[in-house]
Order: structure tokens, then C-alpha cells, then sequence
């Protein structure tokens, strides 16, 4: 009986085989229900290879035999992977790709950390076309025709990106919902508070904050100011009253005291990372130095929501539609819910909208002869004595459009988009000439098609006078290449279908009067010995286009 014991199960070379076997087995356990719970991560990863160990200790004693099994598991394991994604088995086989971006989806979330994604997608669709393979389960899309069918009311849902995104999957913003249904649910209090009539309510505010601006730049004529940093301390303060009736000063201050801004920033690259990876995020929000982060996070928005709870609405702020203190809705949405959209607010609304104004007049520096034709515009609506921060002449103000439509042309904020998926259970979706499987992360890479010579003429050259001549108000200059491309349904800034920026029209409404003023009251130019390409060089693709300093010198014009 004793020697029976000892008796090994299997004769050496079978027991290798059972335990790569066994690994194949784990990986189509891991492709099939992609389990994320630590538990069954180390069941599969580690209680498995122990109990397989039984096979090889016989053979070799415990020293030699447990570390042989396990390297035998986990080597078999990669290898599946590797051959499977590597091979023409894989759905996503005919479509080209970085062999490494093939291999594992950690190559492009590096990318993304490094933060010129934007760049890197445009290289890789100029060397492999139209739909590149950017990870085992992903593609990247530069087809203009596919935007419909992939961001339209019948294309796909989002992907699981946002899962990874979200800092805390309890109070799941909008951007975050997956589910068609409950996204349009939730997203009816936005739309009531962005509706054309709500956003006139909001034009006070506007014109309160862009007056503060303009006085506080022009009290600083003379001197080198970071026209990018000022631009986001006015978005910062603007979204802050438009969302809680009120929150930063940092117009006032001249700085972020509170921290804010290097909270988000960091919350914003570090989610960028995550989106890419979401299984990575589901252990990194565990580490101790990630939690206290988004615990500092999470206080700053409680406290700033509670306050806004307790004083009520003093207007129609956008926290009056969500918290569903308009009415409109039979039951309020709970706490947790108005905190991750309104934070979300503040994040979509800030930077974005910075960051296109930044871009748009780094583009005006360049070019003086279009800043000209800019300030000729405005004059002319409002001469020296008009209030220019009344809004009544902006949508007669057809190049001050073309030339924002302009910057978001060049500079989308979002320029590699956000993820659809096709809908679980459908087997896949054609999209356009492709084919996309179930369970592709699909992305419309909005920067390569917005400077695809196919869509836009001259794309890589800020020329407002494209959107002028394209809608017929203008006839095309002498010596412009002929005829003008321009492929409206190209234009995807602010995305495209049921999950568009649901701020477009106070965005809008916000840049053009922001624009107008400034160019009425200001000079600006670069700043003595600034080399304006540090400023392109500088910028950063993390999901939200990020942009480094613009130092400007203003002098007043009255
Ligand atoms: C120039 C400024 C802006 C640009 C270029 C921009 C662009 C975008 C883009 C590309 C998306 C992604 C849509 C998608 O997943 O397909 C988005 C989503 C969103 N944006 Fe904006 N945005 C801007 C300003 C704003 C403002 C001022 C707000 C106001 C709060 C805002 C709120 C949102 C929200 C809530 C979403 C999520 C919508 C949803 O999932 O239903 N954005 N934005």
C-alpha cells in the first residue's frame, strides 16, 4: 500500500503535456468569460499550477518539481496566447497592426501614458490604412464613411473603456453607461439643462466670467502671461458656477489654491492609462496609494455637492437638472449619481473647452492676417462702445465660426475618440467595408480623419475661409487648390450620435463670446523668443487634448 502511494500518476512526459494542457484549458477559460475577481484570477494562475505540482514531485522532489510545473503552466499559457493572437484563428487576423500592439493591449496603453496617442494612431493609419489593429481586441478606424454606422443611433455601444475610466464604479457617471437604455435615460436631465432655451439662462454667467478674464489679463498688459494656463482658470470658474452655482476663484487668485486642477490632471492621465487596460485598473484602485488619491478626490467633490445641496438653487444651474430639483422626473436620482456627473461636468466642460480656445488663438498668433480679418469682424458688429458681450451679433458672425470650426478641426479635444464595442450576443457588426467581431474596442480616430486630404483640403493648414467657401458665403480664392474638399460629415469634434457631447451648444455659445471680447478688448501676441513650435511639441493626448504653456504679452485696445 505504501508503494502504491508513491507511485507517480503520470510517466514524466505525459505529465508536461497535462500540464500544458491544462494551460491551453485556463487560457480559453480567460478568453471566454474574461474573469476579473482576484479570486479566480489566482485560482487559474496559481491554485491550479500547485495542484498540477502533484504531478512532476514524484519525478523530481518538491524543490525541482514545483517550480517546473509552474513554469510549464505559465509558459504553455503565454504561449497559447501568443499563438492564438499571433495567428490566423484570431477574428481580427486580416487587419494589419504593430506586431506588438497585436500581442498584448499594455504596448498601446503605454502609448497613451507617453501621451501622443493622437500622433501615433495618425503614423500608424498613414502606414497601415484605414483600419489598424491596435491591440489584441482592438482597432483603430480612419474612415470617414464609417462614422455613422459606428457612432450613430444604430451603431454601437460604448465598450467597456469607461469601466477602467471610472475612479469609483458606484457612482458611474453618464459617459460611463453602457447600456443604450439606461444612457438615454440618464442623459434627459442633461439634455433639458442644454436645451437653446436653458443655455441663454446661462449667458449671464458667461459674460460674467469672460469680462472677469478680460479685465484680469488686461490689468496684466505689458507682462509675459501663459495665455493657456488663464484660459483654463476661465473654464475652471465658468463650469464651477454653471454646474454648483459656483466653486473656484481661480480668475481671482491668479492660481489653483484649492488643488483642484493637478487632482483632475493626475485623475486624467492615470484614467487615460486605465481606459486602455480596464483590468489593470480593477487592482491598481486596490493599492493604497491610488485609493488615498481618489479618496481625495472623492471628499472635494462630496463636500462641494453637499454644500450645493444645503443652499438650494439660487438659479438654474446644471445641478437644478440633475438632482431633478426642476421636477421634470417622478423620483430624484440619488446622491452618488449627481456627484459622478457633476464632477464629470466639470472635467468635460473644463479642459476641452480650454483647450480648443488655447489652440484656436495659438493659431490666430500665427497667422496674423486671419487674426486681422478676425478683429475686422468683430469691430465692425461691435465698434469701440458696443458692448461686446452682448450676444446679439455673435450668430451673424460667420468668420468668428469658421474660425473656431477651425480649431476644432485641427485640435479636436477628444483626437482619438472614445470606444464603441459591438452589442454582446450579435456575433459582430459591419461597419462600412469592415467587419468588426463581437468584443472589438472600435474607435473612430477623429484627429487622422479630420487631416485626411480625402476629407479636407490643405488639412494640415488652419484656413477658416474653408468653412466660408464650403457653405457658398465666399467663392474660393485665387491660387486655393481647386476644387475645395470639404467633407462636412467628416467633422466630428464634438463626436457623433446618441453619446455626442451633450455640451455642444454652451460650448459653442461660450467660445464665441470668449473670443469675441478678448479680440475687441486685447492686442495679443507671442511673448519675446518664444519658439511657437515648443507649444505643439508640448501638448498631450490624454483622451482630452492636454496643452503646454502659450506665454502672450496683451495690451489693451481702449
Ligand atoms: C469645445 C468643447 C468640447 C468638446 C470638443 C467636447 C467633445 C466631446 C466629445 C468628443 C465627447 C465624447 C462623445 C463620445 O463618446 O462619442 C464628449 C462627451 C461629453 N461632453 Fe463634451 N466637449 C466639449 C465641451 C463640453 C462641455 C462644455 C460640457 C458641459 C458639461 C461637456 C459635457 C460632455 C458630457 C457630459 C459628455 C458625455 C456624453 C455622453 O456620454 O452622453 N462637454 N464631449
Amino acid at each position: 500500500m505504501g508503494t502504491n502511494a508513491q507511485l507517480p500518476l503520470l510517466f514524466p512526459r505525459d505529465a508536461f503535456l497535462a500540464i500544458a494542457l491544462s494551460a491551453v484549458g485556463a487560457h480559453l477559460v480567460f478568453k471566454k468569460w474574461e474573469p476579473k475577481q482576484l479570486r479566480i484570477v489566482s485560482l487559474l494562475l496559481l491554485f491550479v499550477p500547485a495542484c498540477l505540482s502533484a504531478l512532476l514531485v514524484p519525478h523530481y522532489g518538491a524543490l525541482r518539481g514545483i517550480p517546473l510545473c509552474f513554469a510549464t503552466y505559465w509558459s504553455a499559457l503565454s504561449l497559447s496566447i501568443l499563438f492564438y493572437r499571433l495567428g490566423p484563428l484570431h477574428p481580427l487576423s486580416r487587419y494589419p497592426g504593430p506586431l506588438p500592439a497585436k500581442v498584448t493591449k499594455l504596448w498601446h496603453a503605454w502609448q497613451v501614458h507617453a501621451g501622443k496617442q493622437h500622433l501615433y494612431l495618425q503614423r500608424l493609419h498613414d502606414k497601415y490604412g484605414d483600419i489598424v489593429r491596435i491591440g489584441p481586441n482592438e482597432v483603430s478606424i480612419r474612415d470617414a464613411s464609417c462614422i455613422m454606422p459606428i457612432l450613430g443611433s444604430q451603431g454601437m455601444p460604448k465598450s467597456d473603456m469607461f469601466l477602467g475610466r471610472n475612479m469609483w464604479p458606484e457612482t458611474a457617471p453618464l459617459i460611463g453607461y453602457r447600456d443604450p437604455a439606461e444612457h438615454m435615460k440618464r442623459r434627459k436631465p442633461w439634455s433639458r439643462a442644454f436645451s437653446s432655451a436653458a443655455v441663454r439662462e446661462f449667458e449671464p454667467i458667461i459674460q460674467q466670467r469672460v469680462h472677469q478674464l478680460v479685465e484680469a489679463l488686461g490689468a496684466r498688459q505689458g507682462q509675459v502671461v501663459d495665455f493657456a494656463e488663464w484660459i483654463s482658470f476661465f473654464t475652471y470658474d465658468f463650469m464651477g458656477d454653471m454646474v454648483f452655482g459656483g466653486w473656484t476663484e481661480m480668475m481671482r487668485d491668479g492660481a489653483d489654491q484649492g488643488g483642484l486642477w493637478d487632482l483632475l490632471r493626475r485623475g486624467l492621465v492615470i484614467g487615460a492609462f486605465w481606459g486602455e487596460v480596464p483590468w489593470v485598473s480593477y487592482y491598481a484602485k486596490k493599492l493604497p496609494w491610488i485609493a488615498t488619491e481618489n479618496k481625495a478626490m472623492r471628499v472635494m467633490a462630496f463636500s462641494r455637492t453637499e454644500q450645493r445641496y444645503a443652499s438650494g438653487s439660487a438659479s438654474k444651474d446644471l445641478f437644478y437638472y440633475l438632482s431633478n430639483e426642476d421636477g421634470a422626473e417622478k423620483t430624484s436620482p440619488p446622491r452618488n449619481i449627481v456627484i459622478g456627473d457633476g464632477l464629470l461636468a466639470l472635467v468635460a466642460g473644463s479642459d476641452t473647452t480650454a483647450t480648443v480656445v488655447a489652440n484656436t488663438m495659438y493659431e490666430l498668433l500665427r497667422h496674423p492676417n486671419i487674426f486681422k480679418r478676425l478683429q475686422a469682424e468683430v469691430d465692425k458688429f461691435y465698434p469701440p462702445g458696443e458692448d461686446s458681450l452682448d450676444a446679439k451679433h455673435i450668430k451673424d458672425m460667420h468668420y468668428l465660426e469658421a474660425v473656431i470650426n477651425e480649431g476644432l478641426r485641427m485640435y479636436p479635444a477628444v483626437p482619438s475618440g472614445s470606444h464603441r464595442a459591438p452589442e454582446v450576443g450579435k456575433g459582430g457588426k459591419a461597419v462600412g467595408p469592415y467587419f468588426i467581431p463581437e468584443g472589438t474596442q472600435t474607435r473612430v480616430h477623429f484627429w487622422s480623419i479630420h487631416r485626411d486630404a480625402r476629407n479636407f483640403s490643405c488639412p494640415e493648414t488652419f484656413w477658416p475661409e474653408r468653412w466660408l467657401v464650403a457653405e457658398g458665403v465666399e467663392a474660393l480664392p485665387a491660387g486655393a487648390p481647386a476644387p475645395l474638399v470639404h467633407n462636412a460629415n467628416a467633422f466630428t469634434p464634438f463626436s457623433f450620435g446618441p453619446y455626442n457631447c451633450v455640451g455642444k451648444n454652451i460650448a459653442l455659445a461660450e467660445m464665441k463670446q470668449l473670443l469675441c471680447h478678448l479680440v475687441q478688448k486685447l492686442e495679443i501676441r507671442f511673448a519675446d523668443g518664444v519658439d511657437p513650435e515648443t507649444y505643439t511639441r508640448a501638448a498631450e493626448d490624454h483622451f482630452v487634448y492636454v496643452v503646454g504653456k502659450l506665454p502672450v504679452v496683451v495690451r489693451r485696445r481702449d
